[in-house]
Order: structure tokens, then C-alpha cells, then sequence
């Protein structure tokens, strides 16, 4: 068998490539324990570039796998990834196309980025290797290989939302762009709303392609493993002491619009204001670790939750009670597996999201004799999986407070049932099935 070339914007640090860097890097980490792997991708390092700058390839063993990473110049990290990727592709995708900055000098940039990466790959490629390229930083890096006379087995997968074309059409050359994924062999997305709305847009615009259901998971053996072992890390352990016995409500997300941080502080504020019983009695950690920070719209998000925060804080806090616990710094996945276990209850409420690969994790480390309660969105891509958590409107406050109360006072036979109907879910469709699924179907279209 030859080898699997992964082809993504994000790869897992150098100091960390053992350990996580959000849901793509998490989850791939988890898939590619197996065979001989090549990862490429961006090295999270910036350059200062000059004309004709040309970046060398540094190349890092880790394991079974090879990682190949590229510096972007100053210039290629605005335009590719802060402008064109996540200040359009990104809140476009996300069903928020009012958010959408669009300058045609970054699509161009973000094309020769593409280029750019089809250029860097092409010598490392060998005969009999299969290439799976990943998200919306990457829509044409199949056909700028292709250019360049690869006949490889092409994948693609999208780990964000796929719009409706009557909004993806929203974007100038969004035709061009869909086009251009006929280079691909297989198309893989998260949840049948994604594939309809991308099959919809292929069929309008005229394109032989068709995107399929791949829904990627967790590694919960591993993960539930960590969860109960890292009870007795010292960390935990002073978590747990300053909680007192109180119930405890986890959050954690990248610090994203797509998240629904701000309707969710609402729905926390909400919940005090209608259920005065709970206040003083209850506690309530949200981990945002800042992402994209120097995109307007993300740091004008954290303006606003750091006014939120204060405010709800000031308003129902005492001087020996907090009710908002809010980090905006990254917590160790190791240790937010045993933080999970401690947690009665999840606050999972994005407004639109990929996957969320938190929803898994929560369930996976939860103990089976008496597991808390998921408040989940329908808006995430694990809701159609998940449809036992407590589903809710992320857009109503009030629901999201009537979910905490419920949440907070549900019997323990109703946890264990609804945990009962989850867990089986989270096991079955893991980052390895997810791999093995998309790999078998990449092999089956196209031998390599
Ligand atoms: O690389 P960053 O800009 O720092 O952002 C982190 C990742 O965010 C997005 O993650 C998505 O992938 C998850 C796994 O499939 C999924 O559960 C989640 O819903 C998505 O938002 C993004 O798609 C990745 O490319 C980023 O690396
Ligand atoms: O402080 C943090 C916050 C998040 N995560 C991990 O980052 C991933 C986030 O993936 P998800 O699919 O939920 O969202 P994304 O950030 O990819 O949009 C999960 O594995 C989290 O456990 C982490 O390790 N530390």
C-alpha cells in the first residue's frame, strides 16, 4: 500500500505534533496512526519575504508520520489566511455573509497560495501515494496539482459548513471555485444538509462532481481513558476542590463568532435572572482560547464577551461567588478530558458549526454511572448524531436557560438514558473510521 499524503492549512506544531491544535488537527493526529504518512502543510510561521521569495521545505519525523511545512511571507498570511480564507470563505460558509470582507487582491493571493503549495508538494510526491487535501483554505489546490500533471487519487474534505449556492453564490467567482473541485475524486463533507447544499451548487453551476457524508469523531477509547486518569492530576484535583460540590457547567470553544459565545453568556444571564435559586449555587467555566486574533470581526468578539463577561459577573457575582469563569487562553486537551468528567452539565450552542468535536469529547469522558447532560445546537454538524443531548435554539436565551435549569435538575435515570443513546454514536464513528471510510472510497474511485 503507498503512502497517504495529507495535505492541510493547519498542522499540529512542532512542540505539540504529540498533542492537539483544534478539530482538524485533533482529529487527524487521532486517524493517521497507521501506515506511512506524509502531512504538508503551513509551519504557523510568518516571514518577511522579499520579491521572488521561495520557501524551503523543513521536514520533521514524528512516528509513522513525515511532516513537510512551508513559512508564508507576511503578505501571503493576510491575504490567504486572515483575509480571503477566514475573513470570507470562513463566515461565508458559516451562513454569515454579512461578515464577509471581500477584495479581489486577496483571492488572487489566495490562489497563488494554492500554487504555491502545488509547487512545494510536487517533489515530495511518489508513485502509488494518495492525496487527501483538507477545508476551505485548500478548494484548489486539487486542480493546481492537477496542472502540474499529477494523475494521483485526489480526496477533498470540508470540515466547515457548505451553504445553499443561493447564498455561496454571494461570492465573486464562487462558479469558478466549484469548478475547480472537478480535479477531485472523491468529496467528502459532514452532514447530508452540507452534501445537498454543495450538490445543489455543482449542479447549477454546471460541474461533474458529487460531495458524500464522511462525519469525523473523536478517538473515545483513548480519550474516556485520559478523562479518568487525569482525575488525579494536581490541576484537576484544585478545579474540583474550588468548585465545593456545586454543579459545574463547562464551555469550550475557539474564541469564533461561529461559536454562539455571546448568545450563549445571554442565555447563562437569562438563566440567573429567571432561576434566582440557582445563583450562588452553581458554576460556570467557559474556555475561549483567542483564535484568529488579528481578523476585526474576532476581536471585536472578544470585546463583546469581555463586556458580557464583566457585566454578568457585576451584576449576579458576590464576593464569594463568581458566575462566569472565563478563560480566553488554550487549556491542554489532557486535562480538559478530566474537566469534562467533572462537568453536570455542556454548553455546546454554536450558531453553525463543522462538526464540534467538543459535543464527542464530552460524552466520550463522561463516567457511565453518572453522566452529566449535553445542551447541544441543532446548528452543529453532530446534531443529527446526537439528537438524545438536550437540543436547543442557540438564537433564544430563553431556551437556553430553560435547557440549564432542566439540566441542572434532571433526575439521574434520565442522564443514564440519554448518555445511553449517545455513547454508542461517539464509538462507533470515530477519526479512524471517519479516515478509513474517506481513504477506501479515495482508493475504490481511483486506483492509485
Ligand atoms: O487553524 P485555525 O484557524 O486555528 O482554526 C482551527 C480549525 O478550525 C476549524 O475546525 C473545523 O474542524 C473540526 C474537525 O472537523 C470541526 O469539528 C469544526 O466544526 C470545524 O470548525 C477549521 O475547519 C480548521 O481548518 C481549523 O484548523
Ligand atoms: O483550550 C482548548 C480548546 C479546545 N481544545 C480542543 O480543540 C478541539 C476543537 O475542535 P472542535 O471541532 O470542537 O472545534 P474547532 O475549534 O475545530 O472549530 C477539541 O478537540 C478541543 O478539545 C483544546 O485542546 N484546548
Amino acid at each position: 500500500m503507498g503512502r497517504l499524503v495529507v495535505v492541510s492549512n493547519r498542522v499540529p506544531a512542532a512542540q505539540g505534533r504529540l498533542q492537539s491544535a483544534g478539530g482538524l488537527a485533533v482529529a487527524l493526529r487521532a486517524a493517521l496512526k497507521e501506515g506511512s504518512c506524509l502531512w504538508f502543510g503551513w509551519s504557523g510561521r510568518q516571514v518577511a519575504g522579499h520579491d521572488g521569495y521561495d520557501p524551503e521545505v523543513s521536514l520533521d519525523e514524528v512516528g509513522n508520520v513525515t511532516y513537510a511545512t512551508i513559512d508564508l511571507t507576511h503578505a501571503e498570511y493576510d491575504g490567504f489566511y486572515q483575509k480571503y480564507s477566514n475573513g470570507i470563505l470562513w463566515p461565508l460558509c458559516h451562513y454569515r455573509a454579512g461578515l464577509m470582507n471581500y477584495d479581489r487582491k486577496d483571492q488572487k493571493i489566495y490562489q497563488d497560495v494554492n500554487a504555491l503549495f502545488a509547487r512545494k508538494l510536487l517533489p515530495l510526491l511518489q508513485p502509488g501515494d494518495r492525496i487527501w487535501i483538507h477545508d476551505y483554505h485548500l478548494f484548489p489546490l486539487g486542480q493546481a496539482l492537477r496542472d502540474l500533471g499529477v494523475t494521483a487519487p485526489i480526496g477533498f474534505f470540508l470540515h466547515i459548513p457548505f451553504p445553499p449556492w443561493s447564498l455561496m453564490r454571494a461570492l465573486p467567482h464562487a462558479d469558478g471555485l466549484l469548478r475547480t473541485m472537478q480535479a477531485y475524486d472523491v468529496i467528502g463533507v459532514q452532514t447530508e444538509d452540507d452534501a445537498r447544499n454543495m450538490n445543489d451548487g455543482f449542479s447549477i453551476v454546471g460541474v461533474e462532481a458529487k460531495a458524500r457524508v464522511f462525519p469525523i469523531g473523536i478517538d473515545p477509547e483513548n480519550f474516556a481513558k485520559q478523562a479518568e486518569e487525569g482525575l488525579t492530576h494536581p490541576d484537576v484535583k484544585k478545579l474540583k476542590e474550588s468548585l465545593s460540590g456545586k454543579p459545574f457547567i463547562i464551555g469550550v470553544d475557539r474564541l469564533d463568532y461561529s461559536k454562539g459565545l455571546l448568545a450563549r453568556f445571554k442565555g447563562y444571564e437569562t438563566f440567573l435572572a429567571r432561576y434566582p435559586e440557582h445563583r450562588g449555587k452553581v458554576d460556570y467555566l467557559q474556555v475561549a482560547p483567542v483564535s484568529r486574533g488579528n481578523v476585526p470581526e474576532y476581536r471585536a468578539l472578544r470585546r463583546d464577551l469581555d463586556e458580557a463577561a464583566g457585566r454578568i459577573n457585576g451584576t449576579y457575582g458576590t464576593y464569594d461567588w463568581t458566575p462566569i469563569r472565563y478563560l480566553t487562553h488554550p487549556v491542554p486537551r489532557a486535562l480538559l478530558a478530566s474537566f469534562y468528567r467533572l462537568a453536570d452539565v455542556a454548553l455546546v450552542t454554536p450558531l453553525r458549526d463543522g462538526m464540534n468535536l467538543v459535543a464527542k469529547e464530552y460524552v466520550a469522558a463522561q463516567d457511565k454511572a453518572d453522566p452529566g447532560v449535553l445542551i447541544l445546537s441543532h446548528f452543529a454538524g453532530a446534531a443529527p448524531e446526537m439528537e438524545s443531548a438536550l437540543m436547543v435554539n442557540p438564537h433564544d436565551a430563553d431556551e437556553i436557560a430553560d435547557a440549564l435549569h432542566k439540566a441542572l435538575t434532571m433526575p439521574a435515570g434520565e442522564r443514564r438514558a440519554r448518555w445511553d443513546l449517545l455513547e454508542p454514536d461517539v464509538w462507533r464513528v470515530t477519526a479512524v473510521t471517519w479516515a478509513y471510510n474517506f481513504i477506501t472510497a479515495l482508493s475504490e474511485a481511483r486506483p492509485a
